[in-house]
């Protein structure tokens, strides 16, 4: 049965009510975050309708191919009236004389040891920047906290923005005076259908066997960037025609139908609040893109894609058998139950999931780390609605994923 779309028949699961069992957590080493086995006691991580992290500031992390338009978009969003003070942080590896930054704020020259520069600009904004990313230039930036509320983060070079996602999860480290807001890449119009079609070639050359092997295509950096973004700016649309731009959407939206996604010239973003800053792509989880997810969108992509688990509301017992469904799968690469499924790797999730007892349950997931908050049940959402969860990845098969999940809720 396909279960691509949000009118599929849900499987009736209801079983008697019981306590749940929420965690933030990761089995990765190199995550540096708290590590959990199963045999450990599992912290109660419930965060209130009220915990949310208003004393911290923001980080908007923003990615995109070489040339993309990134530098083009933090001008512009340092030029609007936002009425923030932004700080920026340049992530330049390498050779950085070669790859100077031509921002609106001239004085660039700043490191982490030296104090911040702040820099005031005619909307009232103050910006001040820091090179390199890592820990401890953000934390010297935080020293500086209260010039600033904002901060963007560029990330040039960075492969990977799967890996920074977990820095800003737990009270411990950063994420006591940083939340992460969201991913915005950027990509080239012209070029990312190129890019993405690169899976045979040698592009990343920091790959292993791992990343060659019975997936099938390479995974390549424009997918990494595209699999982890909250919102995607498909800039540069003046240099391709409408069909090339529906092109890139359709393919863009095969891996990931969670991102919200803008065609610009210019990076000039029509709405900044709400859309690029201020989102919350990871304290919320809106049914609205949960929905439209689910939709069923080509998969046009044959190395990542986006697929919808739905099923029925879950009793509070069962809300611990969906744990050990998430911990099995993004901590063990393996699903639960006696279930035949090829290798698989999980980039993004994100959940709602509705109890019997009239509770919401927003899960969000970065790789192996997930953490699920109790919610405010939305207005369209009847109580004991249909649970939805949504996964980017590669090597998922919809229907294997359901099956193991519907298994081991059926077995509570
Ligand atoms: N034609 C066109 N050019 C653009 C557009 N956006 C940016 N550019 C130009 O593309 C070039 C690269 O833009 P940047 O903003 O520096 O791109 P970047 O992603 O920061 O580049 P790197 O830092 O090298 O990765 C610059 O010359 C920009 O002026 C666009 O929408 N259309």
């Amino acid at each position: 049965m396909d279960h691509e779309s949000s009118d599929d028949e849900i499987p009736v699961l209801v079983k008697p009510e019981e306590k749940v069992n929420l965690t933030v957590a990761s089995q990765d080493p190199a995550l540096e975050v708290a590590s959990l086995n199963e045999d450990d006691e599992i912290p109660n991580l419930v965060k209130g309708l009220d915990d949310t992290p208003t004393s911290k500031v923001p980080i908007t992390i923003v990615t995109g191919y070489l040339g993309a338009g990134k530098t083009t978009l933090l001008n512009y969003i340092l030029t609007q009236q936002h009425g923030k003070k932004i700080a920026v942080i340049l992530n330049e590896f390498g050779d950085t004389i070669d790859i100077e930054k031509q921002l609106t704020v001239s004085d660039m020259n700043s490191t982490e040891a030296k104090p911040i520069p702040f820099v005031p600009l005619a909307n009232g904004c103050i910006c001040c920047s820091v090179k390199d990313v890592g820990v401890a230039a953000i934390e010297n930036l935080m020293e500086q906290r209260g010039k600033f509320d904002y901060i963007l983060l560029e990330t040039t070079g960075l492969a990977d923005p799967g890996n920074i996602a977990p820095m800003f999860w737990l009270d411990d480290g950063l994420g006591s005076t940083i939340f992460l807001d969201g991913i915005v890449t950027l990509v080239d119009a012209k070029n990312v259908i190129k890019s993405l079609d690169e899976g045979f070639g040698d592009e990343r050359k920091d790959v292993g066997d791992h990343d060659r092997d019975e997936h099938g295509p390479l995974l390549t950096t424009a997918h990494l960037q595209i699999s982890h973004a909250d919102v995607i700016l498909v800039n540069k649309a003046d240099l391709v025609s409408k069909k090339e731009l529906d092109r890139v959407s359709a393919r863009i939206k095969s891996i990931n139908a969670l991102a919200k996604i803008e065609i610009t010239t210019r990076s000039q973003v029509p709405k900044l609040d709400g859309f690029l800053l201020d989102i919350h792509a990871y304290d919320e989880v809106k049914d609205a893109d949960l929905k439209f997810a689910s939709k069923g969108h080509s998969h046009l992509d044959r190395t990542i894609s986006t697929h919808t688990l739905s099923f029925q509301a879950l009793s509070q017992e069962q809300v611990s058998s969906l744990d050990v469904f998430l911990r099995t799968m993004l901590w063990e690469d393996e699903l639960p139950g006696n279930i035949a499924f090829q290798r698989f790797e999980i980039h993004r999730l994100k959940g709602r999931v509705p109890t019997t007892d009239g509770k919401v349950l927003l899960i969000q997931g970065v790789r192996n780390i997930y953490d699920i908050n109790e919610g405010k049940p939305s207005q369209s959402e009847k109580p004991g609605g249909v649970s939805k969860i949504v996964l980017i990845g590669r090597g998922v098969v919809q229907s294997a994923f359901l099956e193991s999940l519907l298994w081991l809720l059926h077995s509570t």
